[in-house]
């Protein structure tokens, strides 16, 4: 069986990609107590891990260091690059939406300010709605924007919606479910296309007994 690198987000997607690993028979012991390391070995298979940042995985996977990545698709919308997207797994569902504070008049004619962690996405969006906006990129905490008058609205990612309801900002638009993926390096599926399968079917197969 030849080696299969599978690269995972670290952070939020980091435990909730574990019953998933579990649940399709690999060993995650490593990974389960792995202090400072960003490399484990499963025990059982012939696969190992790397944990990076988020739009890291798009980049190992789009170069074939990892075979094999989890990530969400809000980085996959906002990062074009060369990977399939292969398996929703269903975790970490959250969605994008335009939010702002109460006073906001989305069919203003005013040509509007947008803060956001997702230039691409946010103005994908209003392109396609035939809006010319004005995009400013915020690295976090993008709900204070609208409050302190640096943007109209936000374009971020709502999931309980606790983050904007404490800092008194409401849901304007939906724009898009979002959830963890399984993406695979093109060139992988096919030079390790028995081993790619193996772990996309059987993940496809917990998910199926799952719902
Ligand atoms: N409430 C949420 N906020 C942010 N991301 C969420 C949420 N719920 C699920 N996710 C998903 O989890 C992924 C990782 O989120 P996380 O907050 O750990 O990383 P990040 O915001 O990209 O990184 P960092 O906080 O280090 O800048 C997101 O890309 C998204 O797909
Ligand atoms: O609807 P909720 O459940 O409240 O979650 C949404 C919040 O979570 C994310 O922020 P994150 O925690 O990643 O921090 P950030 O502001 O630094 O991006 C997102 O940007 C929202 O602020």
């Amino acid at each position: 069986m030849r080696h299969i690198q599978i690269a995972l987000t670290k952070g939020r997607l980091e435990k909730a990609v574990l019953p998933f690993l579990e649940g399709i028979g690999i060993d995650c012991s490593e990974l389960k107590e792995k202090g400072r390391k960003l490399v484990f070995h499963s025990k059982n298979t012939n696969i190992s891990f790397i944990l990076v940042k988020a739009v890291d995985v798009l980049t190992y996977v789009e170069h074939g260091v990892a075979d094999i990545g989890i990530v969400g698709k809000d980085v996959i919308m906002e990062n074009e690059k060369e990977i399939y997207e292969m398996v929703d797994l269903g975790i970490g569902r959250c969605r994008f939406c335009v939010a702002s504070i109460p006073s906001y008049d989305p069919s203003s004619y005013k040509k509007k300010t947008i803060a956001t962690k997702y230039p691409n996405v946010a103005s994908a969006y209003f392109r396609q709605k035939g809006e010319d906006v004005e995009i400013i990129k915020i690295e976090g905490s993008v709900e204070i924007a609208p409050i302190l008058g640096l943007a109209d609205a936000i374009v971020d990612i709502v999931e309980t919606g606790v983050t904007l309801r404490e800092n008194g900002l409401i849901i304007f638009e939906e724009m898009h479910d979002i959830s963890a993926r399984l993406i695979a390096n093109k060139a992988s599926l096919k030079m390790k296309k028995d081993e790619m399968f193996a772990v996309i079917e059987k993940m496809e197969e917990y998910i199926g007994n799952r719902v």
